[in-house]
Formats: C-alpha cells, structure tokens, sequence
C-alpha cells in the first residue's frame, strides 16, 4: 500500500528526515530537484526551450536547483521569479546564489507583464507545492494565468501552483500536462476536478524516511500489485469445487440478458467452485447455449426477476446488472435480503431500487459490497458540493451500513466500514462503456463465493478488473475494447497478479 499522507504529515516527514537521517534541508531539496530531473531528461529533448516559473517559498527554491541543473544538462533555460509577498525561504536564497548568473533570472513583479512565457517549449511550475493555504490571487494568479495560456507544455513540481492537496480548490491554477510529485502521492491527485490541472501525475523517490512514513496515521491508500498478489491465494493441489463455493448471480432482463452473461462470464473466469444464474424465463436458451458451465435458475416471469429461489445453497449473491426496477422486481429484491444472510455484491438496477427504497438499506448483510458509479451513488447518498465532500459521504456510507461501498470511474475508492478508502491504480478510459461494470460484479462475486473477505474481494476485484482493461487496451485501444474484452482478459490479469509469487 502506498499511504497517502496531508502536507501537514509530508512537512513532518520532512522535518523528520532532515533530523534523523540526518540531511540538511538544501541537501534534501538538492535530492528533490536531481529527481524532479532525472525523470525531465528522460522525456524531453535537450533542444527545447526551457521557462521554470519560481515562486519564493521552497517550491520556488526547487525550481531554481533545477534550473541549475538543467542548464548543466545544456537545456537552454530562462528563469522567472514571481516576486508577490511570499519571504524568501532560506533554501530558495541557497539555491538563487547558487545559480551565479547562468540561467538568466527575470523578475515577476506586476501584473501588466503578460505574455512573458511565449517563447518557450516547456514551462516548469515551481511557484506553489505543498505550502499553498489559499487561492492564488493576484500577481501569482496572474502567471498562472500566462502560463496556462501558452502552447507550452506545462510541467508542475510536486503539485500544479494553486490546487490544494487535501481541500477544495478555487481561483486560478495551473493546468499541467504532467505533474511530478516528491514521494507521496497527494489525495486531490485521485479525484475528477484535479486531472485538469495535474495532467498526468507520477510521484518520484527522494528518500524521505520510510518508518516514518509507514507510522504516520492515515486512513486513504493507493493500492499496488503487491498488495494484491498477496490476498490472492494460489490453489492447492487437494481443492476441490466445493472448496471454492457456490456463486450465484440475480442479473437480467428482457434486452439486458448481455447484463447477465457478462457478469456471469466474469464469474466463471474468477474461480468459483460452481456457479449458477438466476434469470427471466425468456433468457434461459440464451444463458445454457453462450455459457454451458453456468447452471440456470429459472424465474417464473418471461421477462423479468420477480421472485427469489431458494437460496441456502449459495455462499453468495451478486445482484442487479440488467434487473429493472418493476415493482416485483423491488419485491423480489426485498425477499433476498430478507433471506440471504451473508454478505453480497449489490449493483446497478439493485442500487437504484435502494435509492428510492431507503428502507431496504437497513436490510443489506453486514460486509455486503456496493459497487455504485457516481450517479447511482448519488442516488443513494445525494448530492455533493465537491470531491472531497463526495468522499465524505462515501465513507459515511460505508460506515453506516458495515458494508464496502466502491465508487467506480477512473482510481474506483474502496471505502470500508473501518474508515478506510483504498483507490485504484489500474483501468483506464477505454473501460467507459456499458457493460464494463456487470464484469466487475461478476469478478466480485466469484472472488466473494471463494471465502475472500469482502475488503480483500473489493480490493483484488477492482484491480484485476482495471488490469483486464489495461491489458485488453493494449491489444484492442481505447475505443474498440469492449466489456467482453475485460473477460477475455481477465486470465491473463489473474495469470500477472498470482506470477508475481
Ligand atoms: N525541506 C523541505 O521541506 C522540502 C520541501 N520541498 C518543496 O517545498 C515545497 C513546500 O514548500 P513551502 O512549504 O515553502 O511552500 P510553498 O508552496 O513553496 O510556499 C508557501 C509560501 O506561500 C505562502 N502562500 C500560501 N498560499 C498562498 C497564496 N495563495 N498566496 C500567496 N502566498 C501564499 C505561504 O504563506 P502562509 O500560508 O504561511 O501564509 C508560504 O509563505 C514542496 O511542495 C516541495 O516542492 C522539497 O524540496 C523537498 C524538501
Ligand atoms: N476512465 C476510466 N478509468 C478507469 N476505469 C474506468 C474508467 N471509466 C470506466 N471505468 C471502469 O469501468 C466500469 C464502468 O462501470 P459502470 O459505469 O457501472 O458501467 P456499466 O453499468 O455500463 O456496466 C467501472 O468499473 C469503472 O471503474
Ligand atoms: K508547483
């Protein structure tokens, strides 16, 4: 798990390294700018124009230690200085004596000067990091303003000038095509409103203490392929099908059948012991014929889900793709969690019904696991003002119900019960299209029947499902993957994680 720590918790880390290691805070800020450059020379020709935009706190003493070594890198690099009423930091006048002439510095002083940048290839954002307690205004708002506005492509250090890292931001800031960020990744990185301006966000190491970071209290985490490859568990050569449970799956309608066989599909592919398919009457040829591991539950209704079988045999459910939202459907879905005592996977037309039917919430199993794109879940939980309140709410409603709420799109949060919000590192925009979530269901559902606890379920589902599309993407591209693709990969997603033991 990659922790994600508030810049309160990175000044302390901060503070922390320089004391123990112990490395002088310019020694450290050196290290910073080294790596902010390894990663630059990497990607960006040496011909290029070069503009490092510096304000006077200590993000503006990195980019000043850039410019330096960039320029001994043979860029042909200009510095500006927004000079605003921010004091010079100690670092920041280590780092502007250093520089001793060469790369030209020209000062920033008031607001008519415009079109400073328009020369340049590729401008540096160093003006705000981590210390921006409020909107930019004024003469800094007024250089990110021209920075936005060149052609340039715009690089920020650590955090793009004028986002806040754990708040809701406003005003003027910088839209970065990349961002690279000193070790830890922040929470505005993982939310909607903040890819405009972070662009592309990687972090970089420069050595910051480890133990310390592992001590510090946080509840947001990124997940990594390690952490997957160690919940799931390799099978033994004695297992059999009755080790692995029995999954069932309540999914489809008439037209939605396509609902019912990915995310059954995607069962199958996820290593339940046996797994059956609770449909309408109208879809039972179609079910037997495309998928003839699956056993069929028959509904008594030719179109829709309107009444429960029997259900003691199953270790699970996952419930909702494709369902509707008829009145016997709401009463069908009733009478399974009426029934059903252990935990499930509850999505789609299931979580619609839930919204407008807030009292069958009370009745969803401990430990259930919800999996809501943004607009089911403001079904369920309203409207929010903002990101951070979004996840606010996401939490809140992981704790209300003990139940794991996934709040899919791009990084899919993970909030359980305890507090705790885990975001997802795999996926990607070619997975934006009907169907992609029914697979996900299904992934969750047969991981769940296999005994996984729901944490490790959601955590493990989500990741192989966004590595099924990353994986898929490859081959197909972004516009041509489609749902079926995530189940056609999803061995080889399975085959990445457990390759790794
Ligand atoms: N040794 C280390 O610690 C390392 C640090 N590193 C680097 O340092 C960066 C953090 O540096 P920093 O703390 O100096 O913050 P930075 O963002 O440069 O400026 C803050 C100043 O701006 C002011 N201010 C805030 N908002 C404002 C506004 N809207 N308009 C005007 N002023 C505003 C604020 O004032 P205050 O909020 O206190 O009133 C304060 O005076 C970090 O991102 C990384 O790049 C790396 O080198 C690794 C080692
Ligand atoms: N830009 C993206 N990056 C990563 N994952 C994405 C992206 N867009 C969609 N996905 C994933 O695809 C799935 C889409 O689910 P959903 O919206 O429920 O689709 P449907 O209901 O049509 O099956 C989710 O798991 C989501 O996380
Ligand atoms: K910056």
């Amino acid at each position: 798990m990659v922790r994600i720590l508030n810049t309160k918790q990175i000044k302390a880390l901060d503070a922390h390294t320089i004391e123990h290691e112990p490395v002088k805070s310019i020694d450290l800020m050196e290290r910073a700018c080294r790596a902010f450059v390894n990663w630059f020379v990497q990607r960006i020709d040496a011909t290029k124009k070069i503009g490092i935009v510096c304000g006077t706190g200590n993000n503006g003493g990195d980019g000043l230690g850039i410019a330096r070594m960039l320029h001994d890198w043979g860029y042909p690099v200009k510095v500006w200085i927004v000079r605003g009423l921010v004091p010079e930091s100690a670092d920041f006048k280590t780092n502007l004596e250093r520089i001793k002439g060469e790369p030209e510095i020209a000062d920033i002083i008031t607001e008519s000067d415009k079109g400073l940048f328009t020369d340049r290839d590729v401008l540096i954002d160093a003006i705000f990091g981590s210390g921006l307690s409020r909107p930019a205004d004024g003469i800094y708002a007024q250089a990110i303003r021209c920075m936005n506005e060149t052609d340039a492509m715009r690089i920020a250090v650590d955090i793009p000038s004028g986002l806040l890292a754990d708040n809701p931001s406003s005003g003027d800031i910088i839209k970065a095509h990349y961002t690279v960020s000193f070790q830890i990744p922040k929470l505005a990185f993982f939310f909607p409103h903040s890819h405009p301006f972070t662009g592309e966000w990687t972090t970089v190491d420069i050595g910051l203490h480890k133990d310390f970071i592992r001590q510090s209290e946080t509840s947001h985490f990124l997940v990594t392929a390690k952490d997957i490859t160690r919940i799931i568990r390799p099978r033994k050569r004695f297992d059999h099908k009755g080790t692995f449970g029995h999954a069932l799956i309540i999914a489809g309608g008439y037209g939605k059948m396509g609902a019912a066989l990915l995310a059954s599909a995607a069962a199958l592919r996820s290593g339940p012991g046996l797994l059956s398919v609770h449909v309408p009457k109208s879809g039972y040829t179609i079910l037997q014929t495309a998928l003839p591991e699956a056993m069929a539950s028959i509904d008594t209704h030719e179109h829709f889900f309107t009444e429960a079988p029997s259900l003691e045999k199953y270790s699970t459910i996952g419930i909702g793709p494709g369902i509707g939202q008829e009145p016997a459907t709401v009463k069908a879905l009733a009478q399974v969690l009426a029934n059903f005592k252990a935990p499930l996977v509850i999505d789609a037309d299931a979580l619609n019904i839930l919204g407008v039917n807030p009292e069958l919430m009370k009745r969803i199993p401990e430990n259930s696991i919800l999996t809501p794109h943004p607009k089911e879940f403001e079904r369920l939980a309203g409207k929010w003002d903002n990101d951070f309140q979004r996840l606010e709410k996401q939490k809140r409603l992981a704790s209300e119900l003990k139940c794991v709420v996934v709040l899919k799109g791009a990084y899919s949060s993970i909030a359980t019960p305890d507090g705790k919000v885990y975001f997802n590192p795999t996926g990607n925009p070619g997975m934006a299209k009907g169907g992609s979530g029914d697979v996900l269901t299904g992934i969750l559902t047969g991981l769940l029947a296999q005994g996984y606890s729901a944490e490790e379920t959601a955590l493990a589902g989500v990741y192989l499902h966004g590595l099924a599309g990353d994986i898929g993407s490859r081959e197909k591209g972004t516009f041509s993957l489609i749902a079926t693709d995530l189940v056609e990969f999803l061995p080889q997603s399975f085959k990445t994680v457990l390759n790794k033991f």
